[in-house]
């Protein structure tokens, strides 16, 4: 643009997206918020006029937040680790639960009718997963150690390893739970995707945890995930039964989706 427009005076702006896997257009067309940010020039702020205006088309002015463009790029880690601190805040309370008798879903509904609280993203599980949120994370470390803000970067990492804690707790209990070996059993998982209502594996949880199971040597891993298609499956994973097979004699199904 600069070479073939060399008169031409380009402004950059930061226009984060929001939308999650599987609700997309639902989220495009009825954000939370749009953030656009730009520079302090009269210019950087007349083009993020320019594309306030296109969102005004149907998001309500109010939601259309105007911010200089270190607030907009950082709002957009923030937030993703944001969903993720709270994730795996509530994944470490289910290591309580587990042994002290709680039941989490109980605790999660009890904490998250604090309208303080909030009672979104607060579904212990096997963790997050998807090409975003840990990425973005991991940004916002790199970013804070990169600033000298080793403890804070230090604080953001906990919320990754926590993550992966989650996995390995996961998969040791699993084992256990089958009198604590998995040679000659098969295992049946019900779910590819990083999460539901989605055919994307990036970064799935449910691979991690196959591949240690993997390592105790199952007789066999059965696999089946709706919204995947079996080649892409493939190309991941070595061992792939079809969804009829999947059901079948199994020792132990897993639904990790
Ligand atoms: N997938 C989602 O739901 C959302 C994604 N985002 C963000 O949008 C960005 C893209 O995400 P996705 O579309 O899911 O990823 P993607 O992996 O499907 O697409 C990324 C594209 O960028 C291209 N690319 C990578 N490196 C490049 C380079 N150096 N130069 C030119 N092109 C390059 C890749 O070939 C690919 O086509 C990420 O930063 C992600 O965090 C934000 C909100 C939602
Ligand atoms: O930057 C992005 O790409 C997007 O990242 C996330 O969206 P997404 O990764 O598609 O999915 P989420 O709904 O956030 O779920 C992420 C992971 O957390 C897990 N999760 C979610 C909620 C919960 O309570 N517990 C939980 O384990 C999900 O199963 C999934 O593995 C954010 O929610 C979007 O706002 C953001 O735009």
């Amino acid at each position: 643009m600069a070479i073939s427009r060399p008169t031409a005076i380009l402004r950059s702006l930061s226009n984060p997206e929001f939308l999650a896997a599987g609700t997309a257009v639902q989220d495009l067309m009825h954000p939370d918020r749009v953030l656009i940010g730009s520079s302090p020039h009269p210019r950087g702020h007349r083009a993020a006029g320019l594309l306030a205006d296109i969102y005004a088309a149907w998001v309500p002015r109010a939601r259309i937040l105007a911010t200089n463009v270190w607030s907009s790029e950082l709002s957009k880690l923030v937030a993703n680790a944001m969903l993720a601190q709270r994730i795996s805040s509530i994944n470490s309370i289910s290591a309580i639960c587990e042994e002290t008798g709680a039941d989490i879903d109980e605790v999660a509904a009890a904490i998250g009718s604090d309208a303080r609280i909030g009672d979104k993203f607060l579904k212990a599980g096997i963790g997050f997963g998807g090409s975003c949120i840990k990425k973005d994370v991991l940004s916002l470390v790199y970013l804070a150690v990169s600033l000298g803000l080793h403890d804070v970067g230090e604080y953001w990492r906990q919320v990754v390893m926590m993550n992966e804690h989650q996995r390995g707790r996961f998969s040791r209990r699993v084992v256990r739970c089958l009198d604590s070996t998995l040679v000659g059993k098969k295992i049946t998982f019900l779910g590819v995707a990083f999460k539901a209502n989605t055919s994307d594996m990036r970064e799935s949880p449910m691979l991690d945890i196959l591949k240690t199971l993997l390592e105790e040597q199952p007789r066999e891993a059965a696999i089946f995930d709706p919204r995947c298609h079996p080649a892409v499956v493939r190309r991941e994973i070595e061992t792939f039964l079809d969804a009829q097979d999947a059901d079948s004699a199994a020792e132990s199904t897993i639904a990790v989706t």
